[in-house]
C-alpha cells in the first residue's frame, strides 16, 4: 500500500484553468449538462448563446438597481415590468431568454413551460432561490444564477437593526406617538450591553452580526456545528452547543439556511428549554422557526419579544396572530434593502446573467453541470458516491471544533498520473456544504467554496485492490476533529470516517467508522447501533413496515456474534419524527441516526 500524493484545495484561478484543459467544450463554453448535476433532477442539453443570433431579450420583473439595468443594457433588450401577475409573466416570458428576479417573484414550472424553449437564464438577484422551481429549470435546460454575497453586510445591519428596535419597543412606540398617545413607562425597554447573544449560524452573515453585536457590548456566544472554532475565537465568539446556546442567550439571533435539519429548529420543545424573557430576532428563513409555537411561547411569558424579518409564508396572511402580537416587530423582508446592498446585488446578478448568456460557465451558477460529458462516461457512479459520501459524513456531524479537516483517501489499481481526481474531489465538497448552506456548489466555485469556509481537503491515493479496469477500488471521506451524532461513526483514530464503493454501476456505502456495513446509497438511511441479537432486523423492519416506509436494502456489519453491530437501512420515504422515535425506543438500540442523501 503507496501512498502518492497529498493535495490541499488549490485556488479558484487553478481550477479554472484545469477545467478548461479538463473538459470545457470550447473555452469557457458549458458543457452538457450532466445527469449527475443532482441525482433527483433530469434534465436536457443546454445551448446557450449559439441560439442567439440577435441582442438578447432579459426581463428584470423586480427593481434592480440603477447600475445592473446599465451593465445588462449594453448587452441585451432589457425589459423592466414589475409586479406582473402570474398569468402576465407567463405570457411574457415566451420573448424572453433571461429573467432577473428577487424573492417575491415565482418563477414556477408554468413559467418554464410557457417559455416555448426560449428562456436560458434565471437570475436570482440575491441569495435564496426558494422562489425558483430548480428541478423544472434545470429539465427545461435553463441555468439559476443568483448573487450570494452583495447582501450579507445588509442582513447583519438588519438583525442588529430588528434587535435594538425589539429592545427598545422602537416601532410599538412610534405607532403610539401618532396615534396621539405619550406612554413614556409603557415602553421602557431593555439595554444590549452586557447581555448574553447567541448566533444560531455562524456563516457570513452570523459573523458579521457577532462582530456588530461585540461593539454594542454585548457577549456573544455562536452555536454552529460546521463552522471552525479559531474563526469564532478570532472575534472572540465561543462556539458552544445548541442546547447551551439556547438556554444562556438573553437575545437569540438566527442565521442559518433553511434546511430538512433547522426547519422548525425553534419549537415548543426548545422554547421550553430556554431563559425566561428571551428575545428572539429572525432575518435567515420563517421556516426555521416553529411560529404557532413562537405564539404559545410568547403568550407563556418564555419569550419576552420576538423581531421578524421572514415568514413561513411570504407575505403572511393578515390575521396571523405571530404578526399581530404586540410584542413582536416585523418587517417584510427586507435584510436584503439597502440602496448599496442592491446595487451591489444587481452589478453581481446582472454580470452572472450575461456571463450565462454568452455561455460562460458561472461560479454563481445553482444548477451548473458538474461533470463534463467526457468525464462522465467512466466515472459516473464514483462522481455520484463521492457526492453522496460528502453528504453522509457531515449530516454525522454535530459539534466539536467544525468541519476544517476533510481527508479523502482513494484506492485504485491504476498508475497515479491515471485518475484525475479533481471532479471527485469537487463532488465531495458539494456534498460536504450543500446539506448545511445556502452555498450551490459547482465545478468552478469547489475550491473557492471550501476554502472560504476554512475547509481543509486533503488527498491521499493508496494502491487498492482490483483490477485497473475500474478506476476506483474505493473512497474513503474522514473529517477530523468532530464529534458524530452517531457515535459509531467515530474510527478509531478519532474521526467521523465513512467509505464507499460502486457495486454494478451503483454506489454502495461499505464502512461507517469500524463498522463494515453494504447498502446502496440511494434515498435516504438510517444507521443503526444495537447489540447483536436475534430479530433486530425483524424489529426495526417491522416498525418501518407498520409506518408504511419501503426498506430498499438493509445491512448489518459487527465486530464479533452477540456483540455491538451497526446497521444500516436505506429507505425510500422519510420516516415521520414518531417512528423514528419508535426505533430508538426498542430496547436493544442504543444509538441511531437518519441522513438525507
Ligand atoms: N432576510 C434577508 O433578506 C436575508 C438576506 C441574506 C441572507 N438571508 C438568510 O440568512 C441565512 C444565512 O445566510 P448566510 O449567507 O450567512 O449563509 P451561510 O451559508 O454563509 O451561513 C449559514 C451557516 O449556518 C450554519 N448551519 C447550517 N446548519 C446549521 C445548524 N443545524 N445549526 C447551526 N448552524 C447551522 C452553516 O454551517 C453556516 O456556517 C440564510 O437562511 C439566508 O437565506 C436572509
Ligand atoms: O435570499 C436573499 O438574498 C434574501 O432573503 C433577500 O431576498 P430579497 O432579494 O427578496 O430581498
Amino acid at each position: 500500500m503507496a501512498a502518492t500524493t497529498s493535495t490541499a484545495a488549490s485556488s479558484l484561478l487553478a481550477t479554472k484553468k484545469n477545467l478548461s484543459s479538463l473538459s470545457l467544450t470550447s473555452a469557457n463554453k458549458l458543457p452538457a449538462f450532466s445527469p449527475l448535476l443532482t441525482s433527483s433532477r433530469r434534465q436536457r442539453f443546454i445551448v446557450l448563446s449559439a441560439s442567439l443570433n440577435s441582442k438578447p431579450t432579459v426581463l428584470v420583473a423586480e427593481k434592480l438597481g440603477e447600475a445592473g439595468i446599465n451593465l445588462l443594457k449594453d448587452f441585451a433588450n432589457v425589459d423592466c415590468s414589475y409586479n406582473l401577475s402570474p398569468d402576465e409573466l407567463c405570457t411574457k416570458i415566451s420573448l424572453c431568454d433571461a429573467i432577473i428576479v428577487r424573492s417575491g417573484t415565482k418563477v414556477s414550472r408554468e413559467v418554464f413551460e410557457s417559455s416555448g424553449g426560449r428562456l436560458k437564464v434565471v437570475g436570482r438577484a440575491g441569495v435564496g432561490i426558494d422562489n425558483v422551481d430548480l428541478a423544472a429549470a434545470t429539465e427545461h435546460g435553463c441555468l439559476v444564477v443568483n448573487a450570494p454575497t452583495a447582501n450579507t453586510v445588509a442582513a447583519a445591519e438588519h438583525g442588529i437593526a430588528l434587535m435594538a428596535a425589539m429592545a427598545r419597543n422602537v416601532a410599538q412606540a412610534d405607532a403610539s406617538v401618532k396615534a396621539g398617545k405619550w406612554q413614556r413607562s409603557k415602553y421602557v425597554g431593555v439595554s444590549l450591553v452586557g447581555k448574553t447573544l447567541a448566533v444560531m449560524g455562524f456563516g457570513k452573515v452570523g459573523s458579521e452580526v457577532a462582530r456588530r453585536a461585540k461593539g454594542l457590548g454585548m457577549h456573544v456566544i455562536a452555536h454552529d456545528p460546521y463552522a471552525p472554532a479559531d474563526r469564532a475565537r478570532a472575534i472572540g465568539v465561543e462556539l458552544v452547543s445548541f442546547d447551551e446556546a439556547i438556554a444562556t442567550a438573553d437575545f437569540i439571533s438566527l442565521h442559518m439556511p433553511l434546511t430538512p435539519a433547522t426547519a422548525k429548529i425553534l419549537n415548543d420543545e426548545t422554547f421550553a428549554k430556554m431563559k425566561k424573557g428571551v428575545r428572539i430576532v429572525n432575518v435567515a428563513r420563517g421556516g426555521v422557526i416553529d411560529e404557532d409555537a413562537l405564539v404559545r411561547a410568547l403568550d407563556a411569558g418564555i419569550v419576552a419579544q420576538a423581531a421578524l424579518d421572514v415568514f413561513t409564508v411570504e407575505p403572511p396572511p393578515q390575521d396571523s396572530k405571530l404578526v399581530q402580537h404586540e410584542r413582536v416587530t416585523v418587517t417584510p423582508h427586507l435584510g436584503a434593502s439597502t440602496m448599496e446592498a442592491q446595487e451591489g446585488v444587481a452589478i453581481e446578478i446582472a454580470e452572472a446573467v450575461v456571463g450565462a448568456l454568452k455561455g460562460e460557465l458561472a461560479s454563481t451558477s445553482v444548477n451548473a453541470p458538474m461533470v463534463p460529458a467526457e468525464v462522465l462516461t467512466e466515472l459516473k457512479p464514483y462522481v455520484e458516491l463521492a457526492e453522496k459520501l460528502g453528504r453522509l459524513a457531515v449530516q454525522l456531524v454535530s459539534g466539536g471544533s467544525g468541519v476544517k479537516d476533510v481527508k479523502v483517501t482513494y484506492a485504485s489499481a491504476r498508475a497515479p498520473d491515471d485518475l484525475d481526481t479533481r471532479v471527485l474531489r469537487a463532488m465531495i465538497t458539494k456534498g460536504l456544504i450543500e446539506p448545511i448552506s445556502s452555498v450551490f456548489v459547482n465545478l468552478v466555485n469547489a475550491d473557492f467554496s471550501a476554502k472560504q469556509r476554512g475547509l481543509r481537503i486533503s488527498e491521499e491515493r493508496i494502491l487498492g485492490d482490483g483490477s485497473p479496469e475500474s478506476p476506483l477500488h474505493f473512497i474513503q471521506v474522514q473529517i477530523a476533529n468532530v464529534e458524530s451524532k452517531f457515535a459509531s461513526a467515530i474510527s478509531e483514530n478519532g474521526e467521523i470516517k465513512v467509505e464507499g464503493r460502486v457495486k454494478d454501476g451503483i454506489p454502495h456505502l461499505t464502512k461507517v467508522g469500524s463498522f463494515e456495513v453494504d447498502v446502496s446509497l440511494e434515498g435516504s438511511i438510517i444507521l443503526c447501533r444495537q447489540v447483536d441479537q436475534p430479530g433486530m432486523i425483524g424489529k426495526v423492519g417491522s416498525v418501518l413496515g407498520a409506518e408504511n416506509v419501503n426498506v430498499s436494502f438493509m445491512s448489518v456489519g459487527r465486530i464479533a456474534p452477540r456483540k455491538q453491530a451497526v446497521m444500516a437501512i436505506g429507505v425510500d420515504e422519510q420516516p415521520r419524527k414518531e417512528t423514528l422515535k419508535k426505533i430508538g425506543d426498542i430496547p436493544a438500540v442504543e444509538e441511531f441516526v437518519f441522513l438525507k442523501l
